[in-house]
């Protein structure tokens, strides 16, 4: 799936030439940053950004602008400032679920490394976009609260899986997701309320996916229940995650969506048409679990790519079953 970064236009011209190294281009200008303490707290937009540094798969070129942004103050400013430059820009969690190109990024990368978090003790937590979701879910299970204990294993934020409505070992983020705080392309803040119906999710399906007009992920708030038991099954499924999948080599996870109630899993699919180990210069099918694609030291977008495409031609071919993506593709 490729994706469309957010608002498409031609890049500002205060950039000057493009640098091949990190380079310092200035923080945001004085009349799209009013709300800053200090010029301390400014973001700083860098060009020339390595992708490959911030993809679990570490493959991509650079960026023409990146920025890093800790606390909200910071990401509704950048995003007004890429509109107020019509700069086209995508958020960024852990890059876990990302494929960058390899020419890289011809617009703003949005790091969200917001990670504050709130508790009331009661199996409430309200925490911020770029707080680390295996880190949520090892916390709340120590504390004795349930829902949560399949995020200990994944390397995304909080902000990657709600967009994704991520989900392992039979539970979805939605399903303990209250509230979410958004900020708009046009910089104001939103939420959305479960209660009110407005947080619809399915498999790997989220309505921040195709949203017109969001911004980035600012917040969300999970609702949790006590749960004695939480401790001890995020330890296993933990555990189970490191006997079936590839956790210590680079990938983005499964590759592909499972396709669906009375169909095999797409990683047996993979294997059952003898793909296991297959490699295209350098990425491979993992013999370990068949829906995750390894780099195996220096891949190439392009070199996935092909695999994907090779995979899905074999699976349809043999089973007559429509592999999709999963991960995204975000091109130049
Ligand atoms: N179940 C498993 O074992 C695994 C699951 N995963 C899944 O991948 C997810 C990836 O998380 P992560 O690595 O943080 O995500 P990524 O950094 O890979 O971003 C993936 C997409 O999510 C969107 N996104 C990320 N952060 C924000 C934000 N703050 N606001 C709005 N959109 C955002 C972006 O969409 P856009 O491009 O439109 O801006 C981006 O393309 C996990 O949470 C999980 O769902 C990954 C690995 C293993
Ligand atoms: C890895 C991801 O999520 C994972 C999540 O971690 C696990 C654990 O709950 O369940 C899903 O994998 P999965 O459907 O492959 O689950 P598994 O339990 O590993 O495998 C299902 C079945 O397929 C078989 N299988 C799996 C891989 C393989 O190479 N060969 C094979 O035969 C397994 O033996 C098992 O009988 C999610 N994948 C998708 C696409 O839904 C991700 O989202 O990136």
């Amino acid at each position: 799936m490729a994706v469309n970064a957010r608002q498409s236009a031609p890049p500002p011209t205060f950039l000057g030439a493009g640098a091949k190294t990190r380079k310092k281009v200035g923080s945001l200008c004085s009349s799209c940053s009013p709300s800053f303490g200090s010029e301390d707290q400014a973001p700083e937009f860098v060009r020339g950004k390595l992708l490959s540094e911030l993809s679990t798969w570490g493959i991509g070129g650079a960026a023409r602008l990146f920025v890093e942004v800790r606390n909200r103050e910071q990401l509704v400013s950048s995003i007004r400032h890429c509109r107020e430059h019509n700069l086209k820009f995508l958020a960024l969690g852990k890059g876990s679920n990302c494929l960058f190109d390899d020419r890289g990024f011809d617009g703003c990368v949005i790091l969200s490394r917001i990670n504050d978090m709130h508790e009331n003790g009661c199996g409430r937590y309200r925490v911020g976009s770029g707080y680390p979701f295996n880190l949520l879910g090892i916390h709340t299970s120590k504390q004795g609260f349930g829902g949560l204990e399949f995020a200990s294993g994944i390397p995304g934020t909080v902000g990657g899986a709600v967009f994704m409505n991520a989900g392992a070992d039979g539970q979805e983020t939605i399903e303990v997701l209250e509230a979410v705080e958004f900020v708009d392309t046009n910089g104001q803040t939103r939420e959305l309320l479960k209660k009110q119906g407005e947080l619809a999710c399915s498999y790997r399906k989220s309505p921040f996916q195709g949203m017109p007009d969001l911004g980035a992920i600012l917040s969300a708030t999970f609702q949790l229940q006590p749960c004695p038991l939480s401790r001890d099954r995020q330890r296993d499924y933990l555990a189970r995650r490191k006997q079936t999948q590839p956790v210590n080599e680079r990938s983005a996870g499964c590759v592909f969506r499972n396709p669906g109630k009375g169909c095999q899993s797409a990683g047996a699919l993979i294997e059952a048409v003898g793909l296991k180990g297959l490699r295209i210069g350098g990425a491979k099918v993992s013999e370990l679990h068949a829906n995750f694609l390894i780099n195996t030291g220096g891949a190439k977008a392009s070199d996935v790519l092909s695999l994907i495409s090779v995979i899905k031609d074999r699976v349809r071919a043999e089973s007559g079953i429509q592999l999709e993506q999963e991960v995204r593709y975000i091109p130049y």
